[in-house]
């Protein structure tokens, strides 16, 4: 499944929406990304975010903050991006340093503006089926797995890892799309057997190749979210979760790292700013990035 392609299609739809929304309504959708540190993988995800926003036609704004800014510091540059009317989403990079409260840095953005989805409310809404922001990842997943399969009712998914960004939001937008949906972890017993059931796998473990080949039912969808850098012959690579070579031989479908998962999560989250500015204004939203919820 080819996510690089796939994503660039979502960017033209955005790009084009945008020039709608500037053309009629002299509005331009407004993206404000906070780093907190030097971490380098997060200099290159907010560096191309910077680039594909920018490149959608919408406003871009990077906020970079030394490792030690107080936390009060944060809040207080967060509570100034939530004012501001021009800024339409909010994303403050993850991980943060260890001084610094994610949960409470997070839950200090405007629920409104909260492009990441991580938001206890946008969380809330996602569990009990109302509009929410919807995570990236998870909607690149899901926005995958309808272009390959279409209708998803009534197939097993199994979704392994279960965190806050991934996991757990994956497996309620699979629910939402009437999957069967297991959610196995690093206490699951036999986790082989629950992969061997899937119609549907997504490997969000952050373990590089756990996921091995002969754990895949013949003909399944497979959505390797993993991001993994290795060393191999001196030379650092990306790899996924999933043991690719193993797994391509058995599976229907299978994204591969990089170019699967990586580029839908930066488009969805050009969408993701595209409706916080539509709702915020009161407008149409664009369909394109459709969940069930
Ligand atoms: N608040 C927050 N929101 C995030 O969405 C968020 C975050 N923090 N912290 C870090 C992770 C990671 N992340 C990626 C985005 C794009 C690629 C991506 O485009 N990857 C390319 C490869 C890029 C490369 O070569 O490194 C690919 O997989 O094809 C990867 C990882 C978003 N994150």
């Amino acid at each position: 499944m080819d996510g690089k392609s796939f994503s660039a299609v979502l960017r033209g739809r955005v790009s084009a929406a945008v020039g709608r929304l500037v053309a009629e309504r002299g509005v331009a959708p407004g993206l404000a990304v906070v780093l907190v540190g030097e971490d380098p993988a997060s200099q290159v995800y907010v560096r191309n975010k910077g680039i594909q926003t920018r490149d959608a036609g919408m406003n871009s704004w990077e906020h970079r903050l030394p490792a030690e800014t107080p936390q009060q510091d944060l809040l207080a540059l967060i509570g100034r991006l939530n004012a501001d009317p021009a800024v339409h989403g909010i994303l403050v990079q993850l991980p943060l340093p260890g001084h610094m409260d994610a949960g409470a840095v997070i839950d200090a953005i405007d629920p409104a503006k909260d492009v990441d989805g991580f938001h206890v409310l946008n969380v809330g809404r996602l569990g009990t089926g109302q509009k929410a922001m919807v995570p990236c990842t998870p909607l690149g997943c899901l926005l995958l797995l309808k272009e390959q399969l279409g209708d998803l009712s009534g197939l097993d998914a199994v979704v392994v890892g279960r965190s806050n960004i991934v996991g757990k939001p994956m497996a309620q937008l699979l629910l939402a799309e009437n999957c069967t949906v297991t959610v196995a972890h690093s206490r699951t017993r036999d986790l082989a057997e629950h992969c061997r059931r899937a119609d549907i796998l997504v490997a969000a473990v952050g373990r590089a190749g756990m996921i091995r080949g002969d754990w895949i039912k013949p003909g399944a969808t497979v959505i390797d979210v993993g991001i993994n850098r290795i060393e191999e012959e001196g030379r650092a690579r990306l790899v996924g979760d999933v043991d690719f070579e193993g797994a391509v031989q058995v599976a229907g479908a299978i994204t591969p790292v990089p170019g699967g998962v990586g580029p839908m999560t930066i488009a969805c989250l050009l969408a993701n700013t595209l409706t916080a500015c539509c709702r915020a204004q009161g407008w149409p939203e664009p369909d394109f990035a459709k969940t069930g919820g």
